[in-house]
């Protein structure tokens, strides 16, 4: 029997729909996606931790859950809406139908919704606060009214310091990826990746910590409020700056660290909310975007080289280009609104995009930044 549930944005509106995961209540930050795959890899993306995510592709579930496709152990977004879910999973790795996971890691979904009004009242205010009501809560006269004051009662993300509570609490190796011999290392055996990395977790995707491993990365992950002090003490030949949910401004523990590590000359190459805070530590400023940039195929060009790109983005808050101090040069920029996508110091080796190089969901055509910040670290030697 199919459960209701409702979606309410702090706008006023309302949608009414399919409860597909937990019963209960939720609010957050409500994004849209436009990827036509990977809801998996989008659902466990600690970057989505308190922002409901609607997907605009219309059937989503099709191929089930599988235990290879997680970006993380558990599912960061704060809830789910879709059009359609199918009847049927069916694929060679799934394990688990959509909804069973979502029921099983007790996150709510709402399907049955018109995600096109909801995405054209997204696009056209900006990004709303919002809260879904599943099952039981869903039901009696008053719901509507109870959904509208959850969704207004969520402060919003403006200001909020989300990766210090999705980071790890305690440091570790990560071993995961194949690293096949690279060329100048025919003596290095697997044990022996060439290039030690600590990777600041403030969030982090596993595709991005695989990326580094398969190009000769030993990693240390350590927690976000680490000092740079324990971060130099490990060593490291490059220092990385992960993706993250929430407000970079407020995060003053990374942005120091970040500024003492700048002065040592070690490697650091950031990604998302790692590049919002590399600006942020060299003097620039961060905006809120009005819905931001979630999706696949978002072009951005190369200002070196003038190539472009398509590529994996998720992000609600953006460096301003109009702000940045004479040590910071911009590399890429968005074609679809013109935001910044990438920066480099020009007086420390130093650099960091702002979509997904490590893409999952989306394509790969910003891979080659890894190998950038590998010869980064080969310079240095
Ligand atoms: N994926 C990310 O790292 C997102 C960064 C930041 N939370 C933003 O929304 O802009």
């Amino acid at each position: 029997m199919n459960k209701p549930a409702i979606l309410a944005l702090e706008d006023g509106s309302v949608f009414h729909g399919t409860a597909i995961g937990a019963d209960g209540q939720t609010s957050g930050e409500v994004v849209f996606n436009t990827a036509m795959t990977g809801y998996q890899e989008i659902l466990t993306d600690p970057s989505y931790s308190r922002q409901i995510v609607t997907l605009t592709y219309p059937h989503i579930g099709n191929t089930g859950i599988n235990p290879e496709d997680v970006e993380s152990s558990s599912i960061a977004a704060a809830g789910l809406v879709i059009r359609d879910l199918p009847l049927v999973a069916s694929n060679f790795r799934s394990t688990q139908s959509l909804s069973d996971y979502l029921s099983s890691h007790n996150v709510i979904g709402i399907a049955d919704i018109d995600t096109r009004r909801l995405t054209r009242i997204l696009r056209d205010k900006g990004a709303q606060n919002g809260a879904i009501l599943a099952g039981a809560e869903a039901e009696g006269a008053d719901a509507e009214a109870r959904a509208l004051e959850a969704a207004r009662a969520f402060p919003g993300l403006k200001g909020m310091d989300l990766a210090k509570v999705v980071s790890c609490t305690e440091g570790y190796e990560w071993t995961e990826g194949e690293w096949a011999l690279g060329e100048g290392y025919a003596d290095t055996t697997k044990e022996e990746r060439p290039f030690h990395v600590v990777a600041y977790d403030y969030g982090v995707k596993f595709n991005i910590l695989r990326m580094l491993a398969s190009r000769g990365c030993r990693l240390t992950v350590v927690p976000a409020q680490t000092p740079s002090a324990e971060v130099m003490a490990l060593n490291p030949d490059g220092i990385f700056l992960s993706n993250g949910p929430g407000d970079p401004e407020p995060c003053d523990y990374a942005i120091k660290a970040i500024q003492e590590l700048l002065e040592t000359e070690t490697p650091i190459f950031g990604i998302c909310l790692g590049h919002q805070l590399l600006a942020l530590a060299s003097g620039a400023t961060t905006v809120k975007m009005g819905h931001g940039h979630h999706g696949a195929n978002h072009p951005v060009q190369d200002l070196d080289t003038g190539h472009v790109m398509i590529t994996s983005q998720n992000h609600g808050f953006a460096a301003d280009e109009a702000t940045l101090p004479d040590t910071l040069r911009a590399t890429h920029r968005s074609l679809f609104d013109g935001t910044l996508q990438g920066i480099e110091r020009t007086d420390k080796p130093a650099f960091s995009f702002q979509g997904h190089p490590e893409a999952s969901p989306g394509p790969r055509d910003v891979a080659p930044l890894f190998d950038r910040f590998i010869e980064m670290m080969r310079a240095r030697r």
